[in-house]
């Protein structure tokens, strides 16, 4: 039984939208698309590697080095990124349009210990279309703060299954991931949290 839909500083969160064979196909998906898209370790522009490994699937994808944040068309080793699978479309269709698709899945992995600090999206051209967030595997702890950097802010544990929309007048919320509870979810036979973030780029 799905848990009714919940609004924090209007983020809409749908826990366990996906069940578990819904999670075991998206899985399975997203590994066909890291043996085309290798994960790696991006720099920030600061030098500092991230704790967060990441791939990406559409026509962007989006990198971090020295030279900054940003959407790229190719991965950093030079190959196209493959394309969005259609489980994750199909979920983006139901929730957010049919009118136009992301061009951009995010895949972020978490191992032991990564987190990921407060930031807003905001490499995007067009802040009217929501990013929608789905997570696979371990709970991971989400912050939400506010339109600014810094203030008060209240979390929320999301667990496998979950969905979230960050859109409307929170779609520059500052956000981040404090923490995983690794080994929380036997999605993953490896362990640790996966992240998909659908976005509409340009
Ligand atoms: O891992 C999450 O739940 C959030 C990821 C995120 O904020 C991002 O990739 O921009
Ligand atoms: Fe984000």
């Amino acid at each position: 039984m799905t848990a009714p839909e919940l609004d924090l500083r209007g983020f809409r969160i749908l826990p366990g939208l996906l069940d578990r064979a819904a999670q075991e196909a998206m899985v399975k998906a997203l590994r066909e698309v890291v043996q085309a898209a290798p994960v790696f370790s991006p720099q920030t522009p600061y030098g500092k590697p991230m704790t967060v490994r990441m791939t990406s699937a559409g026509r962007y994808g989006w990198v971090a080095d020295r030279s900054g944040y940003r959407y790229a068309e190719r991965h950093p080793e030079g190959m196209a990124w493959p394309p969005i699978p259609d489980h994750v479309l199909a979920l983006w269709r139901d929730l957010v349009s049919v009118e136009r698709d992301p061009d951009c899945c995010l895949i972020n992995y978490y191992g032991e210990g990564a987190r990921m600090g407060m930031h807003q999206d905001r490499d995007e051209a067009d802040f009217s279309w929501p990013v929608l967030s789905v997570s696979l595997g371990d709970e991971g702890l989400l912050r939400i703060g506010n339109r600014t950097r810094g203030g008060r802010s209240e979390s929320i544990w999301l667990r496998s299954g979950d969905v979230v929309v960050m859109g409307g007048d929170a779609r520059l919320t500052y956000h981040g991931v404090d923490r995983i509870k690794f080994a929380s979810s036997t999605l993953l036979p490896q362990g640790g949290r996966i992240n998909l973030t659908l976005r509409v780029v340009d």
